[in-house]
């Protein structure tokens, strides 16, 4: 149950208030819930809906809790599943069109504190100081002075202690300066989060300052900020693993209302919980509980009052554990593979120097005199190269720095140096090959017809620019004059979540918010009037349902109902070609000439969605909220096809030429038409004359005809494809495979909530900052501030400058 936010013909058995009347007019709840700014926010209507709604019959329902001027924000937290959406929105004082005032915020966060768990305390300068000292390098030259000094050999004795401080000097600033990044990383990273506040403005704030009563929006990808009550909700789940080790997603009902305090956690379906991720849907919430407060803050609380070591192990056996821990994190065979290494290889002069001792001990048959004593200990001490570790910490310095200026943000440290052996790269291209602007520029019409935009000035602005139907200019009014001109703008406005901006006050510059792919679209329709505002309130047409764009099977379908006298029903579906063609009602002859239109427009480098939509009727509504009914049915009926386009970024060309001169292999993956791909693939010389093997049958494949061949066939495979069209998660994962298997050490790209399995499994994993969702970037190895191919191509020459200077060190 849940499933959607509403359906007419679903019995609920919570108790609940006034919102069983599920029809219409609880409906334009949803269309207002489009996620940015600057619109009215779903919750609003919401409100109103139930306000309106048999507002008696409401309060005669009140929970019988005593309503106090001084809403107590832990009670809330407690209680809040059981409560109406209303209801705790009227505890908290706040609004949910509206949110909090920032006079609010600043008194509740005084009172309420920071939105964060409180950390294990920070890492303290003595700290930093002792790890700087405890490491094999500087205890075997430590010894190796202590030796110098007391056989009388003051200049190498000087020499050892000047790198010795330079060493812990030099160690100390990066680690301490490394620590604050960390720390200041840590800010940046911390999800930022949606919230309405100032009288209905919408921002993007750092989670951290979230205080209970904030209106919060949630999408696919997010992670939830803090314990929310949902009261608007569109086919939303999420994975809780993380506090129930319930591993499937957990679908949520934002209307639903709960009759036990006590319920378990994971059946409080109108809740989101702190640290969860949203699988799908979007959502808006009001915060009930923040920082250590939220379900997560107390289990994390219980983790810091538990003892460190609490098992079932025996004293003994902890103390020996703990000592052995102990040397060696003091002998340095603790952390990054390069440290662990460069002690090792520490321990093992050291031994070296022993054995020469030894040997010049022996040669003297033990006879050991003042001179011979010096004279071995000079031999074992000359062994120890005292200037790789100036080298050492000097080269590691410069490294860190150089990258983080490069736009690259490393997560983990061992990346640093991972990224400097790779061989090859596997990227995306929408937003990082390419500039991720997209525009339409062509569309085809059911009957032929071509509409194309001229004259268009920025990819934003609908006001610059005209439609041409077939050569001759199309006006607004005669839109809606012609069947197949009206179903097509339909489709594309409707069946669409972004918002187009008209530019404040006297200024120029519009601007928009969502997916490139819907803002073009949506651009589009509102070249000719045709905005999604505009439609809705045209034609009276509310959301029912909405299905968002999933990668895996690359469509996206919303129904609508006119609250008209004889109610109609219409779903609107757009989506790759491929998805939607086996879903459209049309003759085989018709689909042939579909594909071959694609493929004309794809070969020109535009991405190409098909568009369909479809009359239902009042019997189909049982069905639309299950993803998997609507695509059985299918029978759409063709609206056109858009063609977009999406330049490549400048810096690309550059890029990926100096990773093929330096042998680094580059490869494109993505969810676009296998002819736009290539299309663009050759534009940016990923494929090329110079590329070996640019020719071969296997350079340009679909990820179906990959993923059908064995794992044998792949390993013989000569060379990898170079371009994978309509790709998924899952065929990221197997090229991942294929590589490793080759003995390939490679980067792949990812910004979907499904490519964390791709980002874990690579050398390198690589999230977008700027359109990444929170859930790539927890997965990734380093982040990019900046979304750019061009930033791993430089994070690559930093981690290689960085091996080879430790190498001539080593030398
Ligand atoms: N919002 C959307 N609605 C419907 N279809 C879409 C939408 N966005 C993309 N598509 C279709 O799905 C295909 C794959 O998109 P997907 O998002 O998986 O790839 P991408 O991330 O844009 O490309 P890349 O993987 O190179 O970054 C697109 O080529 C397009 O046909
Ligand atoms: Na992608």
């Amino acid at each position: 149950m849940g499933d959607t936010y509403i359906n007419p013909h679903e019995t609920r058995n919570q108790a609940d208030s006034g919102n069983t009347s599920a029809d219409g007019s609880a409906i334009a709840t949803l269309d207002g819930s489009v996620d940015e700014p600057p619109i009215r926010s779903a919750g609003s209507s919401h409100y109103l809906t139930e306000k309106s709604r048999g507002e008696t019959r409401y309060i005669e329902k009140l929970p019988i809790t005593e309503i106090t001027n001084d809403p107590d924000q832990d009670d809330i937290a407690i209680c809040a599943h059981t409560l109406t959406g209303i209801e705790v929105i009227r505890r908290l004082q706040t609004n949910a069109d509206k949110g909090l005032s920032e006079h609010d915020c600043v008194l509740r966060r005084e009172k309420h504190g920071h939105n964060k768990l409180e950390s294990s305390g920070s890492v303290t300068w003595y700290k930093i100081l002792l790890r700087q000292v405890s490491n094999s390098l500087t205890l075997v030259l430590a010894i190796a002075m202590a030796l110098s000094y007391g056989t009388g050999d003051f200049i190498e004795g000087g020499v050892i202690t000047a790198v010795i401080v330079l060493n812990i000097v030099v160690g100390f600033f990066q680690d301490y300066r490394a620590e604050q990044t960390i720390q200041s990383l840590r800010a940046m990273a911390a999800p930022a989060c949606r919230v309405v506040r100032e009288n209905g403005t919408m921002l993007s704030i750092k989670a951290e300052d979230l205080v209970p009563g904030d209106i919060v929006q949630l999408a696919t990808g997010d992670i939830v900020p803090a314990d929310l009550r949902l009261f608007s909700s569109i086919n939303l789940a999420t994975d809780e693993a993380l506090l129930t080790g319930e591993s499937k997603p957990c679908t949520k009902d934002a209307l639903s209302t709960l009759n036990h305090i006590e319920c378990a956690l994971g059946d409080r379906i109108n809740m989101a919980y702190s640290s969860t991720t949203v699988t799908r849907g979007r959502a808006q919430g009001i915060v009930t509980a923040t920082g250590m407060n939220t379900e997560i803050g107390k289990i994390a609380q219980l983790l810091r009052d538990k003892k460190v070591y609490e098992d079932s192990s025996t004293f003994v056996s902890r103390a020996v554990r703990r000592v052995l821990h102990g040397i060696k994190s003091a002998l340095g065979l603790i952390g990054t593979p390069l440290q662990v290494k460069l002690s090792y290889f520490a321990l093992l002069l050291f031994a070296l120097a022993i054995l020469l001792a030894v040997i010049v001990f022996s040669t003297s048959l033990w006879d050991i005199d003042g001179e011979t004593l010096i004279y071995g200990i000079c031999v074992a001490v000359a062994v120890i190269p005292e200037s790789l570790i100036a080298v050492l910490t000097i080269t590691m310095a410069i490294g860190s720095k150089a990258m983080a200026a490069g736009n690259v943000i490393v997560r983990k440290q061992a990346a640093l140096e991972a990224v400097g052996g790779v061989t090859n790269v596997c990227s995306d291209k929408t937003g990082t090959l390419t500039q991720g602007k997209m525009l339409a520029r062509k569309a085809v019409l059911p009957s032929g017809k071509l509409l194309t935009v001229v004259n268009e000035l920025s990819p934003f602005d609908p006001t610059r620019g005209d439609v041409l139907v077939d050569d001759v200019r199309l006006e607004s009014a005669s839109v809606n004059e012609v069947d197949e001109l009206r179903h097509f703008f339909s489709t594309i406005a409707l069946c669409n979540m972004s918002n187009v901006l008209p530019p404040p006050g006297d200024q120029d510059l519009w601007s928009a918010t969502g997916e490139p792919t819907e803002i073009a679209l949506h651009v589009l329709a509102r070249r000719v009037d045709q905005g999604k505002d505009e439609i809705l309130s045209r034609s009276g047409m509310s959301l029912l349902t909405e299905h968002s764009f999933d990668s895996s099977i690359k469509r996206m379908s919303v129904v609508y109902s006119r609250v008209d006298p004889d109610r109609t029903i219409f779903s609107f579906t757009k989506g790759a070609t491929e998805a939607l063609l086996p879903l459209l009602d049309m003759a085989d002859g018709q689909r042939r000439e579909i594909l071959h239109q694609v493929d004309t427009m794809a070969s020109e480098g535009l991405r190409v969605l098909c568009l369909g939509y479809r009359q239902l009727d009042e019997a189909d509504l049982e069905s639309i909220t299950d993803r998997a009914v609507i695509e059985a049915e299918g029978c759409l009926t063709f609206a056109g096809l858009v063609g977009l386009y999406d330049p490549p970024r400048l810096e690309s060309a550059g890029a990926i030429k100096q990773c093929q001169a330096a042998g680094v292999v580059v490869h494109m993956l993505t969810g676009d038409h296998l002819k736009t791909a290539t299309t663009i693939a050759k534009e940016i010389g990923i494929l090329g004359p110079d590329v070996y093997g640019s020719n071969a049958q296997t350079a340009v494949m679909t990820a179906m005809d990959f993923d059908k061949l064995t794992d044998d066939a792949l390993d013989v495979m000569d060379p990898l494809p170079f371009v994978l069209a309509r790709c998924s998660p899952t065929t990221k994962l197997r090229m991942l495979e294929a590589l490793h298997r080759r003995g390939r050490y490679c980067v792949m790209t990812g910004d979907g909530v499904n490519d964390s399995p791709a980002l874990k499994g690579a050398d390198v994993g690589v999230a977008m900052g700027l359109n990444g969702s929170d859930v790539s970037k927890e997965a990734a190895d380093m982040v990019l501030t900046d979304d750019n191919f061009a930033s791993i191509v430089s994070a690559i020459r930093e981690g290689r400058r960085l091996f080879d200077n430790i190498q001539k060190g080593l030398g």
